[in-house]
């Protein structure tokens, strides 16, 4: 059949409109109707040519959500009509991973999805009779995409599209990386460097959970009134404090040292100050961010020797299938908020209007709708 995607072509270049072809689900695949689809920093670090594993041409896009429409053969836990969220990290429940239920990073179709291509080794899009790859495994800035059953979370019909696409990565994220990967405690002081999309989310989880003291690090003045909102309870700034006395501020706002900290930026200088702010002795550091391609992070050994603990987290730590429909569940009985972190909402054919957004500063959340 014949569906509607917006193609990166190359690197470097803006996306464009197609009508491309698509290939029926295989066996153990699903087709979806991909209903609407946020546009994250991701996607456009591998539109950028930054990404040394990128791919061209591909249909990216990892952050959907959508209606099934039609089954392969032996899927048995989907069926058409169901709403979906697409997972660029699957949960087969049997993998060595999986089945050790200390991590989220599923293995099952872990080579193919770099690849870009379904489990097969074959790609489900064309256009203009030449092969385009899937990206992450969902490539939801097309109409219809093809995923594995194990790569879709069955979520509640009640819950708006054009909101918990965001849940498909932004959201499961940062609240994720609160309640899996570093399991806040109630009354503990968290601080988050980054006030974008990220750590906006994590503050919210950290407030869902119940923190005393949120302390957030920005260089942006005009992320505090948002981030407040969200439950910051305290906010440093790099530029009037100094860059080299951001640590002690923390230290001192603390009484100590930070009992969780989490990097929301992507830069192995603030990852650094996120670990030295930790409480001597238990203070934990998440780094969530992702540096550029080929970058290091140092510290004292002395750090970890006293005590404070260094970690990463992916998709927020969450199991897709089990913890997504939470998610959801979350947001639609008020526990956490969406809506107005999607600050743009556009059709397909003003998709480069997200990422001219994006890179401007203007936007915590483009939403594309189909
Ligand atoms: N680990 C994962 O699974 C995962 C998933 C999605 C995104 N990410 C990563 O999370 C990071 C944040 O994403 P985002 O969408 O929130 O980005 P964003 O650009 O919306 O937010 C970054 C914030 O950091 C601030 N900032 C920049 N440099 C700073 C500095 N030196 N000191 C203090 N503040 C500074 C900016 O003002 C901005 O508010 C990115 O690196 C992204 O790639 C990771
Ligand atoms: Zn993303
Ligand atoms: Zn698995």
């Amino acid at each position: 059949m014949k569906t509607r995607a917006a193609v990166a072509w190359k690197a470097g270049a803006p996306l464009t409109v197609e009508t491309i072809e698509i290939g029926g689900p295989k066996a153990g695949e699903v087709l979806v109707e991909i209903m609407a689809t946020g546009v994250c920093h991701t996607d456009a670090y591998t539109l950028s040519g930054a990404d040394p594993e990128g791919l061209f041409p591909a249909i990216l896009g990892h952050e959907g959500a959508g209606i099934v429409r039609e089954v392969g053969a032996g899927v048995t836990s989907l069926k058409p009509g169901d709403h979906v969220i697409p997972l660029y990290t699957p949960e087969c429940r049997q993998c060595k991973t999986c089945l050790s239920q200390r991590s989220n990073l599923c293995t099952a179709i872990r080579s193919t999805q770099g690849k870009g291509v379904m489990p097969d080794g074959t790609s489900r899009f064309a256009c203009d009779g030449g092969e385009v790859f899937h990206y992450m495994g969902c490539s939801t800035f097309s109409n219809f995409t093809v995923l594995p059953e194990i790569a879709l979370a069955k979520v509640r019909e009640d819950a708006p599209f054009d909101k918990i696409c965001y849940i498909g990565c932004g959201v499961t994220t940062g609240i994720g990386a609160v309640t899996n990967t570093a399991k806040v405690w109630p009354g503990a002081n968290v601080v988050v460097f980054g006030l974008g999309g990220i750590g906006l989310n994590v503050i919210q989880g950290a407030r869902m959970v119940g923190a005393d003291k949120i302390i957030g690090v920005d260089l942006n003045p005009a992320k505090v009134e948002m981030a407040k909102k969200f439950g910051m309870t305290h906010f440093v700034n790099p530029a009037e404090v100094g860059h080299d006395k951001v640590v002690e501020a923390i230290v001192d706002l603390t009484g100590g040292g930070a009992d969780f900290s989490f990097e929301c930026i992507g830069l192995p200088v603030t990852m650094r100050q996120a670990l030295e702010c930790c409480h001597r002795g238990w203070g934990e550091s998440i780094i969530i961010g992702v540096a550029a391609s080929g970058q290091e992070i140092s510290t004292r050994p002395f750090q970890l020797v006293t005590g404070r603990v260094w970690k990463g987290t992916a998709f927020g730590g969450a199991r897709g299938r089990t913890d997504v429909p939470k998610i959801v569940d979350w947001y639609m009985e008020g526990k956490i908020e969406i809506d107005s972190l999607i600050t743009h909402t556009m059709p397909l054919d003003e998709i480069n209007t997200a990422f001219d957004l994006m890179h401007e500063g203007k936007s915590i959340r483009s939403v594309v709708t189909f």
